[in-house]
């Protein structure tokens, strides 16, 4: 096959075609807007029920609007990494952060698995940096991360030599690969080497874990000594210089561990994020910049090559201020047991997004342009202004050499690679820039950087680059680019929902919101839409939550909420139910997964709902109240899923004494309890004048369907099970829900 011209470019954006599953959405919206006529033609006969049900079913309506305008026009990328190759550019450097926050919850021997990874790629290792920030300030973590450079400098060469696919090696030496698949035997013995290798490494970092203190905390780990977690001064180590700056080596690596003062805010990741711009725009400057969770390695060795077709290839780089990967996650449990690995989700509401202004930014497997982070618009005219020295100063804090390097950044000046035996002599100068008071009056998590504000920083800071002009791409290579690992379990899934919504509301309180910035006329009024959609998920609990305990209060009451089986207009929420269940089946099955997935995910989807986003409007709530405020509670990390028990529980729901789950309880013992009484009442179907008949059994039956895990949970032992204590409050909550039904 002849070679492309060297001017072929270097993606392709495509249109999907999707005008059937748009004319079934559409049919869903009307059959919508008929219920709310209905509602509001009969509301006169009807009490309170008919009100609540008409209002609840108002923001059903609106936010499927808001899905639909969202799906309506899906776009593909596509990379050609070969085609820039072939142009035998100048590739241009890139700096890689990776975040951790506690090596409890976040095991050491996972963020070393997703350095080593990025250490690998097939990029030249002298334009590559890495950047580890460790926010649990945690001597194991750096022990792991010495260990970890020391082992590169085979892994490195091997992966390049052999082109491995993998270049985490857990992943590597697990499961599909157990054994080589190149004949050779020269690769079987160097394979058998590393394995070796790496399996010496992994022991170490274990038994260092076992330890009270992984080594003696002298030399490079006195800085250690007599430190506590959230009370210390900066610690910046060059873990690994690549001096002569070879193309072939391994790329520098640098630990970070921020200044935390008690009664100083630190933002969490947002914080860790501007610390680690800033350090690197001391040290090495690159213009382009991968930020990763710990848990989340590169899977794709191209992928900085892919994401440079877009970030190079657009011809006009408004078009591409980002260029984000989506989050797929390894291990996954047979049909999405969790409902975390938000499959469907990307499919089509993030493909849809790409259509308009361009994916969300998701907080990891993201390429960002520096010069964007630093505020910049995309024609920005008064970037002279913006580069006096007093105005760089206010922007970014009172480093002069700080301040020079983002002049060389906002003014696109090609930043010249860090000469050999340079950068520890830079990490000296960035002790300043790391420090807690660095930001005071400076436009850290306003104007610049990663914003604060907001538990979801990701989300937020995306809205807000979208909010200045810039649009966003979206790489998915083949294989995937990044892959990391989802919560396992029912409290860490509960956790990390309760974050999003919290972190999603509360952009709603912050300048940043979608709708002040679609009064600047920048961000996209469907992006804008498509914003509102997110930033309101949380809310959804609450008509959730009333349509839940509506059906169980007729029903109870022996009252109706819904249209009568005489009634013609019954059709109506029957059709609704009918076809939104089979439409939402069939996108699962169209990308190939199972109904037993679809139907895991529609429960666990109200199961977060209804519990986890109430939980967390409650947690605005009481910060809006000024109560308390919201805080980033890390993710537990399962290195290796199915470890315990293996299989027969795994993917069964987990539970803890945590009030998500008093509410969860409350919720299915509310409804079991209405079901009895109306059992009890023996007039199931039909029923006479306004009694409750099938429709609001059907509504409860599917409450209870959909609380299953709880159900289990209640008959379940050890962490499968709901711990008594639970259960009493759930029950005690259950009865007072039946006698207030019975009062009002
Ligand atoms: O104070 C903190 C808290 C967290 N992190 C890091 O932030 C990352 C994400 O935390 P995790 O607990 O894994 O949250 P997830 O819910 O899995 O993360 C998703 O949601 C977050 C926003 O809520 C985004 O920041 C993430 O990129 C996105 O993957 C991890 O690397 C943490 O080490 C810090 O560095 N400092
Ligand atoms: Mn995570």
């Amino acid at each position: 096959m002849a070679n492309p011209p060297l001017s072929a470019p270097l993606y392709d954006r495509i249109s999907r075609r999707n005008n059937i599953p748009r004319a079934i959405e559409l049919t869903i919206l009307f059959l919508l807007f008929s219920l709310l006529l209905y509602r509001l033609l009969s509301l006169k006969d009807h009490g309170f029920t008919w009100v609540l049900a008409l209002l609840c079913e108002s923001w059903f309506t609106f936010t499927w609007g808001l899905v639909i305008s969202t799906k309506w026009n899906q776009v593909e990328y596509m990379t050609y990494p070969k085609r820039l190759l072939q142009r035998k550019l100048e590739l241009p450097p890139v700096d890689m952060f990776v975040t951790t926050a506690d090596p409890v919850l976040e095991p050491p021997i996972l963020t070393v698995n997703t350095v080593l990874s990025l250490l690998a790629v097939d990029y030249p290792a002298d334009k590559l940096a890495c950047y580890v920030s460790d926010d649990g300030a945690s001597p194991l973590t750096f022990y792991s991360l010495v260990e970890a450079s020391k082992f590169a400098k085979i892994w490195v060469p091997f992966c390049k030599k052999y082109n491995v696919q993998v270049r985490a090696p857990f992943r590597f030496f697990s499961v599909e690969s157990t054994s080589p698949q190149d004949v050779s035997l020269e690769f079987q013995q160097e394979w058998e080497k590393m394995k070796g290798e790496y399996e010496k490494l992994s022991q170490k970092i274990e038994d260092a874990a076992r330890r009270s203190q992984p080594c003696e905390l002298t030399g490079d780990f006195a800085d250690f000594s007599n430190i506590q977690r959230k009370n210390h001064p900066t610690i910046i180590k060059v873990i690994w210089e690549n001096k002569e700056g070879v193309s072939n080596g391994v790329p520098h690596v640098i630990y970070i561990s921020r200044e935390k003062r008690p009664k100083q805010p630190h933002h969490f990741k947002a914080g860790a994020m501007n610390i680690l711009t800033r350090v690197s725009g001391m040290v090495t400057n690159a213009p382009f910049m991968l930020n990763l969770d710990c848990d989340m390695y590169v899977n794709n060795p191209q992928i900085v090559v892919h994401a440079m077709c877009l970030l190079l290839g657009v011809t006009n780089e408004r078009d591409c201020a980002f260029v984000q990967s989506p989050q797929i996650f390894y291990d996954g449990l047979k049909d999405d047991p969790f409902g975390n690995q938000m499959v469907v989700l990307y499919e089509y509401v993030g493909h849809g997004i790409v259509g308009i202004q361009g994916p969300f930014y998701g907080g990891t497997g993201c390429f960002h342009r520096r010069k964007v982070i630093y505020g910049l618009s995309p024609d920005d005219n008064e970037i002279t202004r913006k580069l006096s020295t007093e105005a760089l100063l206010k922007t970014f804090g009172r480093s002069m050499e700080f301040t020079k390097s983002a002049a060389k950044i906002l003014s696109s000046m090609k930043t010249s690679s860090i000469g050999p035996n340079n950068i520890s002599s830079c990490t000296e100068t960035a002790y300043q820039v790391a420090g807690c008071d660095y930001e005071y009056g400076s436009s850290w998590g306003g104007e610049v950087g990663w914003m604060y504000g907001s538990t979801t920083e990701d989300v937020l800071t995306g809205l807000t680059i979208h909010g200045r002009g810039w649009k966003s791409t979206f790489c998915s290579p083949n294989p995937p680019a990044f892959l990391g690992c989802a919560p396992p379990g029912g409290p860490a899934t509960m956790i990390q929902q309760k974050r999003w919504a919290t972190g999603l509301l509360e952009i709603l309180f912050t300048p940043k919101n979608p709708f002040i910035l679609i009064l600047n006329g920048k961000l996209q009024f469907r992006q804008c839409l498509v914003y509102t959609w997110v930033v309101l998920w949380g809310l959804r609990s609450i008509p959730e939550l009333c349509y839940a305990a509506l059906s169980a209060y007729c029903l109870i009451t022996d009252s109706h909420f819904m249209p009568k089986v005489g009634e013609p207009v019954i059709l109506i929420p029957i059709a609704l139910f009918a076809i939104y269940n089979l439409y939402t089946l069939s996108e699962y099955l169209r990308i190939g997964l199972s109904t037993c997935a679809w139907w895991n995910n529609q429960r666990i989807w109200r199961l977060n709902t209804m519990i986890a986003w109430s939980f967390g409007v409650l947690s605005v709530l009481l910060k809006l109240l000024g109560l308390s405020d919201t805080v980033f509670e890390v993710t537990q990390k399962d290195q290796s899923t199915n470890v315990d028990d293996n299989n027969v529980n795994a993917g069964r729901f987990t539970f803890d004494d945590s009030p998500s789950f008093v509410l969860g309880t409350t919720i299915l013992l509310v409804n079991l309890t209405a079901l009895a009484i109306e059992l009890l009442r023996f007039r199931l179907v039909g029923g006479d004048g306004n009694g409750s008949g099938i429709g609001e059994f059907i509504c409860s039956m599917w409450v209870v369907l959909c609380f299953w895990a709880f159900l289990r949970g209640l008959f379940g032992k050890g962490k499968y099970g709901i711990p008594s204590s639970t259960i009493y409050k759930s029950g005690a909550l259950a009865l007072l829900f039946v006698q207030l039904c019975k009062w009002v």
